[in-house]
């Protein structure tokens, strides 16, 4: 595989070039090896540990890297933000097969750069390991997500509100393309500039559009970015994922999960959930994913409208009926979603009010989300969990079991069909915390690494599952999660 910087060809404007700025003394903290083996970069996979840990800490360069800064505005909390950019992070490149740019390979925490603002450039150990494990669970439980090949720690101590054990984590993505870039050239009426990235991310990204022109061409475009909201949003609400920061410049146009800073799983199911300490008003609430994600989209539709028509009214017209559809895309995609959870094959519209009468039982009871779907899986094997659910929902498992007797397979086939979308494990809030602990405590990955062995297969029941399957004691009433700058 080659590795370049195609983000290059859009020209300056676009970024910054930027070396990452040495560590004191790197060391490979965690290795990605599927990842690595499937980058298939020469330099990488004949490399050993200690020069692994020279290139993803940004000590020493990677044969083919052009490190930059990607510039890239937002809005944050519904406020918007002109100028943000990668304050703390460095795109090497792009891995190639020699037709089409493919997956983009950046540093995070590697120093500062012209979009730093107030920042240190740094990231602390605790949320490197954080994304890692994270982005590798939400890939294993086939979740759309950026993932991590490496965690090199750099022998400096960075400062929050304590010292802490400072890192730099390696970012693999389809791209690093979010809403905010294209916010950040129609901010500033450089609407050649919103076409150049329209341009580069169908290349990347949809290439069957490429043969499309005009107004079609952008139209298909955010047709495109609309269908992978949904499904990414969707897949979110399956495994009980709460984003917890669902700024537009948190949102990748490749619809894949980007920045785990204050992210978390829901335990109790209740769409009212946030832990994320900066959401005051829960903006960023379980169950209001879906209306952000539109409202996200909604923004970048602004940024395409003189790329659509002359006539900036004619151009809405075109564009509304585009973001107006994921309303109905995402009901569709969603009640499917739960319809199988519940190991249905398809959602009919009667079903609706059914499947909404169960998620109200398992809020009104506060039942564990993940630990229920698990156990209604398991259900149809054994007859004391049947009977401990049966007692524990109450008169809803009866309209549950009537519904799934008009379904025609057996018990067995739908239990099959459950357990493809029910895991039983999720990298649950306060495993992931006890693991970070235990790993800067003790300075050795051995904690991420075995909850990563169990993460890795997460609708598998390993001898090592059970040990991350319990719920928080406190049901973490008092959880908090904080943005990993
Ligand atoms: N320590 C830091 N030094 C400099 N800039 C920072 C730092 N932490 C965050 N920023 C910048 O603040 C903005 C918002 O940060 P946010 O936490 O959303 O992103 P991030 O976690 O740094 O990166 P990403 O979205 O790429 O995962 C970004 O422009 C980011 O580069
Ligand atoms: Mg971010």
């Amino acid at each position: 595989m080659e590795f370049q910087n195609s983000y290059l060809d859009l020209g300056e404007g676009f970024y910054q070039t930027a070396d990452p700025e040495p560590v004191r003394s790197p060391e490979l903290f965690l290795w990605n090896h599927g990842l690595a083996q499937s980058l298939n970069i020469a330099a990488v996979n004949d490399a050993g540990e200690s020069a692994r840990a020279q290139f993803f800490s940004g000590n020493a360069k990677l044969p083919g890297a052009r490190p930059i800064a990607l510039a890239y505005a937002g809005h944050q909390f519904g406020h918007f933000n002109p100028q943000l950019g990668d304050g703390r992070a460095h795109l090497l490149g792009d891995v190639s097969d020699g037709t089409c740019p493919g997956q983009d390979i950046q540093l995070k925490g590697s120093g500062k750069t012209a979009f730093s603002r107030g920042g240190d450039g740094r990231c602390a150990l605790g949320p490197a390991i954080r994304e890692f494990v994270m982005s590798e669970a939400m890939a294993a439980l086939g979740v759309p997500t950026t993932r991590c090949l490496a965690v090199v720690t750099t022998g400096e101590t960075v400062y929050r509100e304590t010292p802490l054990p400072g890192a730099v984590v390696t970012r693999v993505a389809a791209s690093h393309l979010r809403v905010g870039s294209f916010e950040y050239f129609a901010a500033r009426n450089q609407y050649d500039s919103v076409q150049k990235l329209c341009d580069y991310a169908i290349r990347k990204h949809y290439p069957g559009l490429n043969d499309l022109e005009g107004a079609e061409r952008y139209l298909a475009f955010l047709a495109a970015a609309v269908e992978k909201q949904v499904r990414l949003v969707c897949e979110w609400m399956r495994v009980g994922f709460i984003h917890g920061v669902m700024n537009t410049d948190n949102t990748a146009i490749s619809g894949e999960t980007i920045d785990f800073g204050p992210c978390a799983m829901i335990g109790a199911y209740s769409p009212n959930t946030v832990f994320s300490s900066i959401d005051t008003q829960g903006r960023y609430r379980f169950g209001h994913q879906p209306n952000i994600a539109q409202w996200n989209l909604a923004r970048l539709a602004e940024t395409l409208i003189p790329l659509v028509d002359d006539d900036a009214n004619r151009a809405i017209e075109k564009i509304t009926p585009i973001v107006m559809a994921y309303t109905d895309q995402f009901q569709k995609a969603y009640w499917n979603m739960i319809a199988q959870k519940y190991g249905l094959r398809e959602c009919t519209e009667d079903d609706i009010a059914l499947l909404t009468e169960g998620l109200d039982v398992l809020k009104a009871k506060g039942m564990d989300y993940t630990n229920t779907f698990d156990l209604l899986t398991r259900s149809f094997e054994s007859v004391a969990i049947a009977s401990e659910m049966k007692s524990e929902i109450g008169p809803w498992y009866m309209k549950w079991q009537d519904r799934l007797a008009q379904e025609t397979d057996e018990g067995a086939q739908i239990a099959e069909r459950m357990r493809k979308h029910n895991p039983v494990v999720i990298p649950r809030n306060h495993h992931m915390e006890q693991v970070i602990a235990e790993c800067i405590e003790s300075g050795s990955p051995e904690a991420a690494l075995r909850f990563l062995a169990v993460l890795r297969d997460p609708y598998q029941v390993l001898p090592e599952t059970k040990a991350y399957q319990d719920i928080p004691g406190d049901g973490d009433r008092y959880y908090q999660t904080f943005c990993g700058t």
